[in-house]
């Protein structure tokens, strides 16, 4: 077992250099099947998903190479089939865009449904109403989902999402971008990652205007060639920092990142009594005084993001007064808040609230991360903890945050990796 292993209760000083957004990455590597060429791609994060999807690709024959350790060319002109295997597809939530894409460029698309974080129900119904819209057939059998343009191009049409979904929008805008027409998703998205998306195709030819914004328009072109395209820095990779501050106190410059896309965040900071500076491509965050309370609801952006939802809880565990946490996107992402009672956190779940009393301190406890933003939280909540927090399962955080140890470590965290062969060794540790 591997696992991280924490000595809290140390301030946080230095500089973070914050990697390429998971989030966009897993979108525009499997839009680089929509490509005729070799894409050349850069600010790639080190992260357990990319591989995921890099080898995906592989598997159905596109041409990978590493260029360095943040950049890949991908070419995909020879792409054999457009059958996703099943054991790769299911490990991630980011293989449902092969269905966009490979739709887009072949027609058809034989695609698992996807996995990633368990959140309760996880539905693509908005994905799938969007392609019947443009013209395929989808159905579901034999554990895949097979899709297939009836006129074996996809048309141009008018889509409006019943919700708002980044992964129904950006799926959609794939299986555009070739479509015969135009297409029009209203009620679209606005995340950051769905502009660095529309951005990479634009680059490849495509023509998409609006993203950003709730109505995007897609006109078709019959052919996108190769380029070059670097992935914008990981918002939420940035938040999860910036809020390791908040807990820890210390003060922290968190570099190459966009400012604008860290405002939802910046804001409840602010109010909580952290102080954050913004420079032209980097945030100051210092604490030094005493949290404060405050309420937060999740919401899409430019509201506060679902993903920074268990970050930020850790720090209100740690704010002086009640406060209330309300998720606006998912059902239940707060499968986390066990773990955090164990570290003496005081918290009440009704439904799709949380009440945070906020505490004096956190105390180490041995706990196990249930998914990608539940186990950073807890590594924060670790490392504002008085004493020693062993947090296992850290695969799901290696999901999305690339090295995640050496960062906190270079800003003075004593944290690290320890293997243990079994449970008795474990007991060792600490
Ligand atoms: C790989 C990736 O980018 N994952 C992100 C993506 O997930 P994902 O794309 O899965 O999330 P969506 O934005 O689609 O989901 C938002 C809400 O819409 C609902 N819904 C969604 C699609 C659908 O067809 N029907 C439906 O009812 C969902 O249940 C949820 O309540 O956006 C989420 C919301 O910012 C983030 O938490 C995830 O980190
Ligand atoms: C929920 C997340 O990811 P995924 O949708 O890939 O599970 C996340 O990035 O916080």
């Amino acid at each position: 077992m591997t696992k991280y292993v924490i000595h809290g209760g140390k301030p946080l000083f230095g500089e973070i250099d914050i990697s390429g957004a998971k989030n966009a990455a897993v979108a525009i590597i499997p839009a680089a099947l929509l490509v005729d060429g070799s894409c050349r791609i850069e600010n790639i994060p080190q992260i357990s998903d990319v591989t995921l999807i890099l080898n995906i690709l592989q598997e159905l024959g596109a041409d990978v190479r590493t260029v360095n350790r943040t950049t890949v060319d991908v070419d995909c002109s020879h792409i054999r089939n457009a059958r996703v295997p099943e054991e790769l597809a299911r490990k991630i939530r980011a293989s449902y865009y092969l269905i966009g894409a490979l739709l887009g460029r072949f027609g058809s698309a034989e695609v698992p449904p996807p996995g990633g974080c368990d959140f309760g129900g996880r539905p693509i119904d908005q994905h799938i109403k969007g392609f019947v819209a443009m013209g395929a057939e989808v159905d579901v059998r034999g554990g895949f989902i097979h899709a297939r343009a009836e006129k074996g191009r996809m048309q141009g049409t008018h889509v409006y999402l019943d919700i708002v979904s980044v992964g129904a929008t950006m799926n959609i805008m794939l299986a555009a971008v070739l479509a015969q027409g135009m297409t029009v998703i209203e009620n679209a998205a606005k995340e950051p990652h769905i502009v660095d998306l529309a951005n990479f195709l634009n680059s490849m030819g495509a023509d998409i205007m609006g993203a950003g914004t709730d109505v995007i328009k897609i006109r078709g072109v019959d052919r996108l060639s190769g380029g070059t395209y670097s992935i914008i820095p990981d918002q939420i990779e940035a938040g999860t920092y910036m809020t390791a501050v908040a807990a820890a106190g210390g003060e922290v410059l968190i570099k190459n990142v966009i400012p604008k896309h860290l405002e939802c965040i910046t804001a409840k900071l602010l109010e909580m009594g952290v102080e954050v500076e913004e420079r032209d491509d980097a945030v100051l965050v210092r604490r030094t005084v005493k949290l404060t309370r405050t309420n937060v609801k999740t919401l899409p952006y430019p509201g506060f993001p679902t993903d920074m939802q268990p970050q930020i809880a850790a720090v209100l565990c740690l704010a002086e007064g009640t406060s209330v946490l309300t998720e606006g996107v998912w059902d239940n992402r707060y499968r986390y808040v066990d773990e955090f009672r164990r570290m003496g956190a005081q918290i009440q779940v009704d439904g799709k609230i949380a009440v945070i009393e906020g505490v004096d301190k956190l105390t180490g406890a041995r706990i196990q991360a249930c998914d990608l933003r539940a186990g950073a939280a807890m590594v924060i909540a670790g490392l504002a903890a008085q004493g020693t927090t062993e947090i296992g399962c850290i695969h799901h955080i290696e999901r999305g945050y690339e090295d995640i140890v050496r960062k906190l470590s270079g800003v003075g965290a004593d944290i690290r990796v320890v293997v243990t062969p079994d449970e008795d060794k474990q007991s060792q540790v600490g």
